[in-house]
């Protein structure tokens, strides 16, 4: 063709790195910013295992975009390079335990990061062997190729049960292994998370604890600059980085959105053939942002989950400003949706554990209330999103 193909773009206009803005991009440590106790503390907690002794088990909690399973990981990965430099042999596997939430699972996914099969010839199938072949297979390529692994279990809260826990936590004392030593790093959200835990387990896995407290707006500023070399130069109007900013961190300062709306902010400049970010993109980069992380915890609902969620939506989208709603409240609009719908609804029972299904997913909080003799005590539930993007997402669901 004698002409230049005009239908692929060749040169990107406005990313020259996008990678230093995706999501699962582990920064080096010049891009690090506002951890470095954190990061020391962690260090410590582990640091026996660059002589091949046990590191500790920690428990790190933080909300989310805090720093949490990056500090984890970048501190293990320098660990395997110390340990490395004192001929000590250290592995590491991460667990994304909203993905890997059975047993199987994520003793399948730990055997696997950890293996290496030139050196154990063992194989780690994705399916057809017991959990306890998974386990034996894993005790295996411990003792055969590593003197210590650090395991890190992340929303440790959503596992299905504590047996992981208890195997992972008791292997070497009950004999599974021998040579290896292994150090479990939990992370959660969920500060009451350690209650739930059996008493046990919670004995041997929580002998250290952190928490991670969210960025303010000066840290994730300084946390999206180090990262602003991902644009072209002279792309970035002035105040993107302090608009975007300013509203993550008021909403608890996560950075995980903070970074989210500079890259959307920069696609939506991209997709309006702009050579410059400008600040009113980040308005709608954040409401991006906020409609994204929704549909990605909603993705999988049943029908009538999402109708619970609708009617609490309807509620708080209603002019009477109020923010928080009884069960019975939700349990009435609910039961006209599903009218509309043509649906059955559901027993009360059921809408109760869905809005507690939704709270555990943080969608809404859920607070009790003493109502006084007369009424007993009720539940009010309040929609942590903005009702809006619910609506929107919900109503895109549904089409
Ligand atoms: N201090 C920091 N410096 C640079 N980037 C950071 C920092 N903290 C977080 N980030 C970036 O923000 C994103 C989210 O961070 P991370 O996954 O560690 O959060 P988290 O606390 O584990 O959240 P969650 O509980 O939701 O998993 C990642 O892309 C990470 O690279």
């Amino acid at each position: 063709m004698s002409e230049s193909d005009d239908l692929f773009i060749r040169e990107d206009p406005i990313f020259a790195n996008k990678e230093l803005l995706e999501i699962n991009h582990l920064p080096d440590e010049g891009r690090i910013v506002g951890r470095d106790e954190e990061i020391s503390q962690l260090a410590n907690a582990v640091n026996p295992a660059i002589f091949g002794q046990s590191p500790s088990n920690i428990l790190i909690y933080g909300k989310t975009g805090t720093g949490k399973s990056l500090c984890a990981k970048y501190v293990s990965q320098r660990l395997i390079t110390t340990a490395d430099e004192e001929g000590v042999t250290a592995g590491f596997a991460y667990v994304d335990c909203a993905q890997d939430s059975t047993e199987t699972q994520a003793v399948q996914t730990i055997a696997s990061a950890l293996n290496d099969r030139s050196i154990t010839d063992i194989k780690i199938p994705d399916r057809g062997i017991s959990t306890a072949t998974y386990y034996k297979r894993l005790w295996s390529i411990l003792d055969s190729r590593l003197d210590v692994a650090l395991i890190i279990l992340d929303e440790i809260d959503k596992l299905d049960g504590d047996d992981i826990l208890m195997q992972l936590s008791r292997a070497g004392e009950a004999g599974k292994i021998e040579d290896c030593k292994i150090g479990v790093i939990g992370i959660s959200n969920k500060i009451k998370y350690k209650d739930r835990m059996d008493e046990r387990v919670k004995s041997s896995l929580c002998e250290r604890e952190f928490v991670f407290p969210p960025y303010d707006a000066t840290q994730l500023r300084s946390i999206m600059e180090a990262r602003s070399d991902a644009f072209r130069d002279g792309v970035l109007e002035e105040s993107v980085i302090p608009r975007a900013a300013a509203l993550a961190a008021k909403e608890h300062g996560d950075a995980r959105k903070a970074i989210d709306i500079l890259r959307y902010a920069g696609e939506i400049a991209q997709s309006n053939d702009m050579g410059t970010v400008r600040e009113e993109f980040v308005i709608q980069a954040r409401e991006r942002a906020e409609t994204d992380r929704f549909r990605e915890l909603i993705r999988g609902s049943t029908p009538h989950s999402r109708y619970v969620l609708q009617a609490l939506t309807v509620l708080s989208l209603d002019e009477s400003q109020q923010e928080a709603f009884r069960t019975t409240k939700v349990f009435d609009v609910y039961q006209q949706i599903c009218r509309q719908e043509g649906a059955d609804p559901l027993s009360l029972r059921r809408v109760r554990d869905l809005l507690k299904e939704h709270a555990f997913l943080d969608i809404l909080e859920q607070s009790r209330h003493s109502g006084g003799s007369a009424e007993g005590s009720y539940t009010e539930h309040q929609l942590l999103e903005d009702p809006h993007v619910v609506k929107k997402v919900l109503t895109e669901t549904v089409e």
